[in-house]
């Protein structure tokens, strides 16, 4: 990443109907070309692509294919030699660059605040170019702070050098988002920070953007932070030429070529498992008891349907244990007389907000085969190795019927682009998409 030139700067735009929040507009790059001096080869080369509003696009390629050049020509940091860049209905060279980056929030690596200004004082930036009242200024500090996880009693009044790295990371996004901008733009926001507050702070930024529905680029070298993030991911190579433009699934089970393979570097089905949520798969479904429920009568009903086991749920259906059919078989009256039973608290449940790497860890340390599913601590049927097998299988399927269709279709096998109206794409239209994630022949 060249080294910035610009003071760190935070755009602002008038946030006192707080429409923004509804979301993001969209990026246009059409035909878009930077050249440095005459000689060299472009940084980036006649780039074509829409980032969707409200959405997270990731720019992810090796250093120096033009990541950051193609950011900074967003918010005119860099200007293009050609091409148009449109924000929402705006064309960005319509509009003066201060004027344009009021609406552009920008976050760069390791913060870059100011080190002579308190917190409050980095964050109050835009809004006081903007003229706010101070009374306003300093209640929307206070939000922010409180929004980005920073209690503003405690930091509002700090200086930089008093906070570590990750908390410099959050100021500088509560910075960006001060007079709530609809697009942001991050350039490796999350590099320079240990791996456990770097996943703390990915995971508060998915937070936010549920929160805020921002437009966001974010820029990236490492694949499982755009693999998490991204909504998109731009997979670039010299000249910011798009090599794949997908979603994480079909980057990972549908990659274009060795080059993208190469970047994602295997475990593809390792890295859907952690992409994929417990409640996205269908559950198993599981006999129930109560505890006053005759353990003749569910053993009779375990014995009928073949099944395995039934699954013990107290009076707010939280699972407690396992009831099996010789247990039943020797208990005199109700489930209730199971031996161990009330003790018994399953240990082993998932909850459906769980990825599925962590159901199979759950799977792989629990005596049974299987593991309950608790929604808001109730049962929700449960997860068995088949089913996560089966639920990746699926993906895997459903990505050969999709490349399937756009060869037949005569079109490129992968996404080069998010918008299936642009005819020069290679996105089938929406109802064929449809089409096949229902399973509908062809
Ligand atoms: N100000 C500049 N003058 C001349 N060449 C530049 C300038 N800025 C960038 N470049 C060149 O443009 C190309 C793209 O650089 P850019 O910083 O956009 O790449 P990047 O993908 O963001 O790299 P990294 O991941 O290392 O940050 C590189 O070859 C770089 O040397």
């Amino acid at each position: 990443m060249p080294e910035s030139t610009a003071a760190p700067h935070t755009p602002a735009a008038p946030a006192a109907s707080g429409d923004d929040r509804a979301g993001g507009v969209p990026i246009r790059l059409i035909e878009v070309t930077k050249r440095f001096g005459t000689t060299a080869a472009p940084a980036v080369d006649d780039l074509t692509m829409t980032i969707p509003a409200g959405e997270i696009v990731v720019f992810l390629g090796p250093s120096g294919c033009g990541k950051t050049t193609t950011m900074r020509m967003i918010n005119r940091l860099i200007e293009p030699t050609s091409g148009r860049i449109m924000i929402g209905d705006t064309d960005a060279k319509q509009q003066r660059p201060d004027e344009l980056r009021r609406h552009i929030g920008y976050v760069i690596q390791q913060a870059g605040l100011f080190p002579h200004m308190t917190v409050a004082q980095n964050i109050a930036q835009v809004p006081l170019m903007l003229g706010w009242p101070k009374p306003r200024i300093a209640e929307r500090v206070d939000e922010l702070l409180t929004l980005v996880g920073l209690d503003p009693a405690e930091y509002r009044r700090r200086y930089p050098r008093q906070l570590s790295g990750g908390q410099q990371q959050r100021v500088g996004v509560a910075r960006a988002l001060a007079a709530d901008p609809p697009v942001l733009l991050m350039d490796e926001p999350f590099g320079a920070l240990d791996p456990i507050t770097r996943e703390n702070l990915q995971d508060e930024l998915l937070r936010l953007q549920r929160e805020l529905s921002k437009t966001i680029v974010f820029v990236t070298h490492d694949v499982d932070e755009a693999l998490k993030l991204g909504d998109r991911i731009a997979i670039l190579d010299t000249g910011s030429t798009i090599v794949q433009y997908a979603r994480a699934e079909e980057i990972l089970t549908n990659p274009a070529n060795a080059y993208v393979e190469q970047f994602i570097g295997g475990e593809s089905s390792m890295r859907l498992l952690k992409l994929t949520r417990v409640a996205d798969i269908t559950p198993e479904n599981i006999a129930t008891a109560r505890f006053d429920d005759s353990a003749a009568e569910v053993h009779l009903r375990l014995t009928e349907t073949g099944a395995e086991r039934a699954i013990v749920l107290d009076e707010r259906d939280r699972p407690l244990h396992w009831a099996h059919p010789a247990e039943l078989a020797a208990a005199p009256g109700t489930v209730a007389d199971l031996a161990g039973a009330r003790d018994d608290r399953l240990s082993t449940v998932v909850s459906a907000d769980a990825t599925l790497r962590e159901a199979m860890e759950a799977l792989l340390n629990c005596p049974e085969d299987i593991v309950p599913i608790v929604a808001d601590g109730a049962y929700a049927g449960a997860v068995t190795l088949a089913s996560v097998q089966g639920h990746i299988s699926a993906i895997y399927e459903r990505q050969k019927e999709l490349r399937r269709r756009r060869l037949a279709a005569g079109l490129p096998p992968v996404s080069l682009t998010a918008d299936p109206e642009d005819s020069a794409g290679s996105e089938p239209p929406e109802e064929t998409e449809a089409a096949v994630a229902a399973g509908e022949a062809s």
